[in-house]
């Protein structure tokens, strides 16, 4: 019986990336020897076992078979004789079929310490095809290692188009594809994965609400870049450097646990909301383009069709239907009036859910900065929604009370009313003083 170090950790240390958890693969042992020594089995279809200290996965070498569609019709075949060569052949990329044993060497058969050398995700062989799930993983591969030089072999390209061709994606489960596409938008590049996806026609298979949005032009005046697909990679870019950023101060600030996808990790709320902010931009009739008054509303249905289809949980939804529905109002925040800047908080959830806000804060900056020539730019919205926010929390029915003998009275809907009316006021009162501020500055 011999062990050996498999998959993302040897990939990983070669790589100098952090390694998050060890795989390892066990040649040459049956069930019952593992389990004398110690193990448990988890594993249901196939051999898995975790290592008594450790806890680490230990799987005995196997093959596979396609039997029928999709992700899970395999046909698993293990016992001692199976050989290490034979484990690694069946798996997606050359990068991920690396083995190291207990002496520190490597075995590679299939090549892929060159392809991390030269940059290349490329798949191991022809079996690549039997798992239409590797599509979506190389395309979050490609996500997570763009900024290293990474791209797709050609040849893995074409065997991907093969997989999409064939309508095997739709075998996929929602949950395994949202699972996979949950993790890709955290990675570094997640515009990266949804480029891989088009490449392939995995988008218009999967969202194609999202592929439509690719060759319909945007007014030039305030989209330089005017296609909505690119805007939307760029949004995409931006939403994952920001969120990373923000993950950042968090995880120094009340030491979260945010971290488990290393220390790059974006928030996948922000980059699901980028993704889905313009979606109404697809079905604006082409006699108004490149004009799209409207889109927000008509964006709605679609993610909500888009949620429903993949099972997106309810945090992520709510978030991509705020920011789909209010990304403009956050853009022209200062010329919004004490009751209408009310009504956006409320809805945003500045009010009651301070995560939510500040995702929704977040996406809308990087909408505004994923604009060609507009990457850098300052986004004082944000400043200027989080003081509305503070002066409309900061009224409250205890002060409002004590603030004169009439108000001293009042109860239930009248005291609501008093304090609504009351932030309105003050929140005109913002908007006031930044035109003042503007005005001497401009005078
Ligand atoms: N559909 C799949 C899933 C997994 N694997 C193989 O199983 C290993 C472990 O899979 P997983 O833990 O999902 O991925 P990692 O490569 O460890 O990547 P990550 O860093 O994303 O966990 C992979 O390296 C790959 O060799 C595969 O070939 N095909």
């Amino acid at each position: 019986m011999k062990t050996y170090l498999v998959g993302g950790a040897v990939r990983d240390e070669l790589l100098d990336y952090p390694v998050k958890e060890r795989d390892w693969v066990v040649v040459g042992a049956m069930p019952d020897e593992l389990l004398k020594l110690g193990f448990t089995q988890v594993g249901k279809d196939f051999p898995v076992f975790l290592h008594p200290q450790t806890k680490e996965e230990h799987a005995l070498a196997r093959t596979e078979r396609k039997k029928g569609h999709g992700y899970t019709g395999f046909e698993t075949h293990y016992d001692a004789t199976v050989t290490l060569e034979e484990d690694l052949q069946r798996r997606d990329l050359t990068i991920n079929a690396i083995a190291r044993d207990g002496d520190g060497s490597l075995i590679d058969p299939y090549g892929g310490s060159a392809d991390l050398t030269n940059r290349i995700l490329r798949h191991v062989s022809d079996a690549f095809i039997e798992d239409p799930l590797r599509v979506l993983r190389v395309a979050r591969f490609a996500a997570r290692y763009a900024h290293l030089g990474f791209t797709v072999a050609k040849e893995t390209l074409e065997l991907m188009s093969e997989i999409v061709a064939q309508g095997e994606l739709q075998y996929l489960p929602a949950e395994r594809i949202w699972v996979e596409t949950e993790r890709a938008l955290r990675e570094q590049d997640p515009q990266v994965f949804i480029e891989v996806l088009r490449d392939c026609g995995a988008l218009k298979a999967l969202l194609p609400e999202v592929d439509a949005l690719f060759g319909i032009p945007q007014k030039a005046t305030y989209h330089p870049e005017v296609d909505t697909g690119i805007h939307v990679l760029m949004v995409l870019k931006q939403a994952a450097l920001l969120s990373r950023k923000k993950t950042r101060r968090e995880h120094v600030e009340i030491n979260s646990a945010h971290h488990t996808e290393g220390p790059e990790s974006g928030n996948s709320q922000v980059v699901f909301a980028a993704l889905t902010h313009d979606l109404g931009k697809g079905i604006t009739p082409t006699d108004v383009l490149p004009g799209h008054r409207g889109h927000e509303q008509a964006g709605l249905p679609l993610v909500e069709d888009v949620c429903k289809r993949f099972k997106v949980p309810n945090a992520h939804r709510q978030l991509a239907l705020t920011v789909c529905e209010y990304h403009l109002h956050m853009h022209r925040a200062r010329e919004l009036r004490g009751d209408t800047l009310l009504k956006l908080l409320e809805a945003t959830g500045a009010l009651r859910q301070p995560e939510r806000f500040n995702n929704y804060l977040l996406t809308c900056e990087a909408d505004s900065r994923g604009r060609k020539g507009m990457e850098n730019r300052d986004y004082p919205q944000a400043d200027y929604l989080r003081q509305a926010r503070d002066i409309a929390n900061a009224v409250t029915v205890a002060e409002l009370k004590a603030s004169s003998p009439e108000t001293q009275s009042l109860e239930g809907k009248a005291i609501g009313d008093a304090l609504k009316k009351e932030r309105i006021r003050r929140l005109d009162q913002l908007r006031e003083s930044y035109r003042s501020r503007d005005t001497a500055l401009s005078g």
